[in-house]
């Protein structure tokens, strides 16, 4: 089975309109929509919409696109009952229209649905990266459709979706605030909303932290210098370096201008506790980057306004002198700035351009217009608490948070020398004493270990295989079992891999479990399972994939993906009132029984650690030898 078929979904649109012949209409106008775009989505038009659990078509749809014109009861009843749904917007209009019962059944077969309610008459909306230029309508819903909304809403739904999204928004879609917005939101974040200055700045701080650790590995990065202002772009800096902290980093903080308040002193308090070194002015050394490798600048935020007072006119000079070092360096340290670069204007950027220049900004709520003049190599956005009543005032827009992720970068990574790309790893001893003397045994270990590492399908393995003609070839398939003869997966036994093991059932397999730096080979030759268990393990797939492995002449040429998802609904129906879905012949399972294992364990230098197993017969039993081998 291949791992792709399985993951790769479109987000899909469900078009409606509020009339009978509302499909059609739409279909025709989506020229209107760049080509590009509409090869990325699953666009699916839909007029009847009297019996909609009964259509498969409608089922797991996340955006409701719904164009009527503005006094259409329907398009309203939708709205409203999405609205109902979501607890997003309410209105009682609708109540009387007939297919109301069907509206909300509707809305019950979609998965967490996002309403985008056109309220123009029998036309599609036009699509748009920034709303705001489409003009609102109505409250709660806009004429054209945000590609943030398009993203939010993939980002809920597959990795592989998020993707492809990403690659359809710039930049250019993102709000700046202005200096005075940004004071403002401040007020009312900590006024009507209910949130404390203590609690902003702590979620404020984390972002930051884990902002600097999604870039720079405490491996390599190691000693941190948070410079802090008096306000609380300085108390964000503070809380940053608590979290830096305990995230492996060695911080440093110089905080000269201390404020008395209980909020600020506590901070400190909690950084002595930790021992956290807290450095004067006259402590630093003129060149900061021969101590430090991060460079934390939480000197001012928005409100800093005029020239910059000492001490921290100096502070900022050093942080300028940093960057003009780096130049001339092999390995440079780097700033990152909290919010706004220090010492620039919070609209107008680096007027005089002899600022600093930061390498990592961490924008906290949302970006201020000079972050549009940031030229670094990295943008996060952080501050995940801004509710949806600001996001509607302010329009804003932002990019979604993956996850549980407390920050997200903006913009594109930088480009990256590959041959660069290297991890120094840290791992712990992996000795020939400590190893169990059955590799098998040796395996449940680790996969038990990435299991409890919470690494993402641990028992994802490649498989490369070798046919009569003695190229290779390699995919990355599902580990299904696992007992004392060998390791079992399933696939379709006219596909290449099982042609070529039926010309040699010689093959290998590679589990990669990065997080733990760990791989294992294993090598041996493959034999198909009995029949009974290939039923066991076809009947334990979902229903969607049990329908996709008998509509997959896999490794066959298709004519398009529309092929494959007419074949689907078709089977869809015809096993809508089917139990159990009967097994294509052609669907088995294999089991590699091995000869060879090998544990491989990253280590710093790339000292490597390398374990091999091989059977040996000592006096009629089987046993297996293990040595090192060299990394
Ligand atoms: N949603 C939010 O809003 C959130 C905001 N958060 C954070 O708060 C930051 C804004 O904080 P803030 O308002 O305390 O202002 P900030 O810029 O840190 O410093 C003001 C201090 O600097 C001083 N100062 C000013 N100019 C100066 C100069 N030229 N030279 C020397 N000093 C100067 C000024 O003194 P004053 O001029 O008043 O005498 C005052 O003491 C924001 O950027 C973000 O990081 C997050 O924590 C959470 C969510
Ligand atoms: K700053």
């Amino acid at each position: 089975m291949g791992k792709e078929a399985e993951k790769v979904r479109k987000p899909r649109f469900l078009c409606l309109h509020g009339f009978r012949t509302s499909g059609e209409i739409l279909k025709k106008q989506i020229h209107k929509w760049p080509e590009s775009v509409v090869q990325k989505l699953d666009l699916v038009f839909q007029t009847d919409l009297t019996r909609p659990k009964a259509n498969p078509t409608l089922k797991g749809s996340s955006i409701l696109l719904i164009t009527s014109g503005s006094s259409s009861t329907r398009g309203q009843y939708y709205r409203r009952a999405a609205g109902a749904a979501s607890q997003r917007c309410g209105s009682n209009e609708g109540e009387t229209d007939f297919l109301k019962p069907y509206g909300l059944e509707l809305l019950e077969s979609c998965v967490d649905p996002v309403v985008i309610n056109h309220p123009k008459g029998h036309t599609i909306p036009r699509l748009e990266n920034n709303t705001r230029k489409g003009g609102e309508s109505e409250k709660g819903s806009t004429c054209a459709i945000s590609l943030p909304r398009i993203r939010s809403f993939a980002s809920n739904s597959s990795v592989e979706a998020t993707r492809v999204m990403q690659s359809m928004t710039s930049p250019v879609s993102i709000s700046y605030l202005t200096q005075r917005e940004a004071a403002e939101i401040d007020e009312i974040l900590m006024g009507p909303l209910g949130f404390s200055v203590n609690q902003l700045m702590e979620l404020a701080g984390l972002s930051v932290a884990t902002s600097i650790a999604e870039v720079y590995k405490p491996s390599e990065f190691n000693r941190v210098l948070a410079i802090c202002g008096p306000g609380n772009n300085g108390g964000d800096g503070l809380v940053a370096v608590r979290h830096l902290h305990h995230f492996g980093y060695k911080p440093f903080v110089c905080y000269p201008k201390r404020t008395a308040k209980p909020l600020y002193t506590g901070l400190v308090t909690q950084l002595e506790s930790l021992a956290v070194p807290l450095l004067t002015v006259g402590d630093l050394p003129s060149d900061l980057s021969k101590d430090f490798d991060i460079l934390v600048d939480a000197m001012f935020g928005f409100s800093f306004h005029g020239a910059p007072r000492p001490p921290f006119d100096d502070l900022i000079q050093k942080l300028v002198y940093l960057h003009e070092c780096n130049q001339t360096r092999q390995k440079s340290s780097v700033i990152v700035s909290v919010d706004i670069p220090s010492g620039w204007n919070v609209e107008e950027g680096d007027v005089a351009g002899e600022g600093i220049k930061p390498d990592m900004l961490v924008s906290l709520t949302a970006p201020k217009l000079c972050a549009k003049k940031f030229s670094g190599p990295h943008h996060f956005l952080g501050g995940r608490f801004v509710p949806p009543s600001i996001v509607e005032k302010y329009k804003l827009h932002l990019p979604p948070y993956p996850g549980t992720s407390m920050c997200v970068r903006i913009g594109k990574p930088p480009q990256i020398d590959i041959s660069a790309l290297r991890e120094n790893y840290i791992s712990p001893e992996f000795l020939e004493e400590q190893v169990e003397a059955n590799p098998i045994d040796q395996f449940r270990k680790w996969f038990d270990d990435a299991v409890a590492a919470g690494l993402k399908e641990p028992n994802a393995m490649c498989l490369s295989t070798v046919g009569q003609d003695g190229k290779p070839s390699s995919r990355m398939v599902l580990l299904k079992g696992i007992d004392k003869d060998g390791f079992v997966w399933c696939t379709n036994y006219e596909s290449r891999k099982a042609h070529q093991l039926s010309e040699n059932p010689g093959a290998s397999l590679l589990f990669y479990w990065d997080g733990l730096n760990r791989q294992v080979r294993v090598e041996g030759s493959v034999q198909k399972v009995s029949d009974k268990e290939s039923e066991q393990y076809f009947h334990s797939r979902p229903r969607g994939s049990q329908i996709g492995a008998i509509i997959s002449k896999q490794s066959t040429i298709v004519p398009g993906r529309h092929v494959l998802y007419q074949q689907f609904k078709e089977l869809e129906e015809k096993f809508s009132d089917v139990n159990l879905i009967p097994k294509p012949k052609s669907w088995g399972g294999y089991k590699l029984k091995p000869d060879l294992f090998e544990f491989w364990q990253g280590q710093q230098s790339r000292l490597h650690d390398r374990l091999q197993y091989t059977p040996q017969e000592i006096n009629g039993r089987q046993v297996w030898t293990i040595v090192r081998l060299a990394p």
